[in-house]
Parts: structure tokens; sequence; C-alpha cells
């Protein structure tokens, strides 16, 4: 116990210890091995990755979250196949990833629709590029505009749309494609914190629902803690696995659970990894003031 009278974040309830037991005997669907990714800058040579080793099983939700410059969006563009490693590898299903493919269905921050086209033809697009005929596609699309509540808008154009719809739109249009893993990088990122939030129950929901695994990669504690199987932390310079954690609040989860001591334990524990307490933490109380003037609190006087 800690002074906030908290659980050891390592500390799982035996249903809690009984599913990672099962989740770990479940298929293997990613597989990073020893993966290594260097830039070549005009001022040296940038590590983004070093030696990075994680094993993704079906069905499991993973998170990553790290500081800036840790490589979260270089490790995710390699496992897309947009990136190339310096060494290492990353399997799916077993088989090499090395250039973009539809078993991996991608949402990143951006709005990545396309403008040009309605909320059923851009969930429809990669089912025609997949080979789907028409009719059949625009089936598929249209139970997949049900399932995000979506019917309504399916004639609407991306800029009719607000930002949570439109993320509703782009995980319909990876998901509509039955990828193997869904890739998101931070794509709640430019939400209100409502939004957000609606958006995190809304992928919850989904992923309780259709059979899909998730590596998501977030700025936001309580949105790792909330949606995590386990949680990657990353350290920066070089990007390297700082921790693997295993989330020990039990599934499916609830945003009550926010305040739960074992939430809190484990979002206690990241905040001490991505930002240790440092000699510099009682900065303000050293500022040097000799250079201003003490004001008058009244705000009346001002104006
Ligand atoms: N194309 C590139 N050329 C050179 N250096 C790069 C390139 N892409 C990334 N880097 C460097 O690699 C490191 C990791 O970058 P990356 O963008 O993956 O980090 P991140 O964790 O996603 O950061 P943030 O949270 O700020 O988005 C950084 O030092 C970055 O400057």
């Amino acid at each position: 116990m800690n002074e906030l009278n908290l659980p050891d974040y390592q500390q799982q309830s035996a249903a809690v210890r009984d599913r990672f037991e099962r989740l770990k005997q479940r298929p293997v669907t990613m597989e990073v091995k020893g993966l290594t990714k260097e830039f070549k800058t005009r001022n040296g040579t940038v590590t983004a990755l070093k030696d990075i080793h994680l094993t993704i099983h079906k069905r499991e939700f993973v998170c990553v979250i790290g500081p800036s410059g840790c490589g979260k969006s270089t490790l995710i563009r390699i496992l897309a196949g947009l990136e190339q490693a310096s060494s290492g590898q990353v399997l799916l299903d077993g088989k090499v990833v090395d250039k973009p493919g539809p078993e991996r269905g991608m949402v990143f921050q951006g709005y990545t629709l396309f403008p040009w086209l309605t909320v059923k033809q851009n969930i429809m697009f990669g089912l025609l590029e997949s080979g789907y005929e028409k009719g059949t596609a625009e089936a598929e699309a249209r139970q997949w505009i049900e399932l995000i509540g979506l019917a309504r808008f399916e004639n609407s154009y991306p800029n009719q749309l607000s930002g949570g719809m439109k993320q509703r739109v782009a995980i319909a249009r990876a998901l509509a494609n039955q990828p193997k893993i869904l890739l998101m990088d931070e794509p709640f990122g430019a939400l209100d914190a409502q939004t957000r939030s609606k958006m995190q129950a809304y992928l919850m929901e989904i992923w309780k629902n259709i059979d899909i695994t998730v590596f998501f990669i977030t700025h936001d504690l309580d949105e790792a803690v909330y949606l995590a199987d386990r949680i990657l932390v990353l350290k920066a310079n070089p990007g390297e696995v700082q921790e693997l954690i295993e989330v020990p609040v039990p599934q499916p989860r609830s945003p009550e659970q926010f305040l739960s001591p074992e939430f809190l334990a484990v979002k206690q524990h990241i905040e001490s990894l991505i930002h240790p307490p440092t000699d510099d933490e009682d900065d303000v109380d050293h500022m040097n003031l000799v250079r201003m003037v003490p004001v008058s609190d009244d705000v009346g006087s001002v104006f």
C-alpha cells in the first residue's frame, strides 16, 4: 500500500488473473521481434526504436503510452507497413509485414476520410478495392452504418459531420474490411473531452461485439487504463520498452471504474514512469521574483 492507500498496481483479483491466463493461451495475432528503427539525419543517427519485443494475442486490446518522441508513431507506422524497420521483424499471423495490407485496419487522428465521398462511399471504398461487387459492398456498408448509428447520414459528406461522427465512420471503414488488427494512432486526440469519452465507450462496445485485436496509441492515461488489457509504456531517446503492464481493472469496463483503487493505482504508476519526480519539481518555489513587481488582486481596479 502507498500513501493514498492504493493497492499495488500489479495486484490482480482472481478473476483478472484468470482472464490474463486465458488471454495468453489465445493464438498470437501480432509479434514484434527485436524491432529497431534508426533515422539518419544531418545531425547524426536518431534511434527512434530500440529492440522492441511484443506479442499481441487474438482479441487483445493493447495501448501504447510514452513521452513525446519515444517512437509511438514510428512503431505503429512500421506495424502498418508504412515504414521499414532497420532491424527486427513484425509478424501478423506468422507472416512478415513489409507493406500495408487489408488485414490491418488503420484509424489515425486526422480524419482520414475521403472528403469527396459520402459516408456510404467512404465505407464501400475498401470493399470495392478488395474486389467486392458493388451491390454486396453497398449492403455491407449499410450494415456498418447502422452499427455506428449514422443511418440518417449515409449520403452526407465528411464536412457535414462532427469530429466524433467522422471518427465513427473511420472506424467502420477500417472494420468493414474485416482486418485482423485495428491500428489506432491517437484516434480521439482531436476530440473535445465529452466526445472523447463517448467515443471510448463506443469503441469498447464495438470491441466487445466484434472479433478484433486492437493496438491503440494515446497520450491520455485515463484512456489507456480504461481501454487496455495491457499497456506498453515506452521511454524516449532511444525509444525502448519501459514496462508492459497487465491492467488489473476487471473487464468489461465501465466509466464508474475510473475512480476504483486498481484504476488509480495503475494510473499513478504509469504517471511515475512517464514523469518521474525530478530535482526541478519545486522550480516554482525557486522562480526569480526579483524582477517582478507585486500587483493588486483587485480586478476591478485594472479596468
Ligand atoms: N522521418 C524521420 N526522420 C528523422 N527522425 C525522425 C523521423 N520520424 C521520427 N523521427 C524521430 O524519431 C523519434 C520518434 O518519433 P515519433 O514521432 O515516432 O515519436 P512519438 O512518440 O510518436 O512522438 P509524439 O508523441 O510527439 O507524436 C523522434 O526523435 C523523432 O524526431
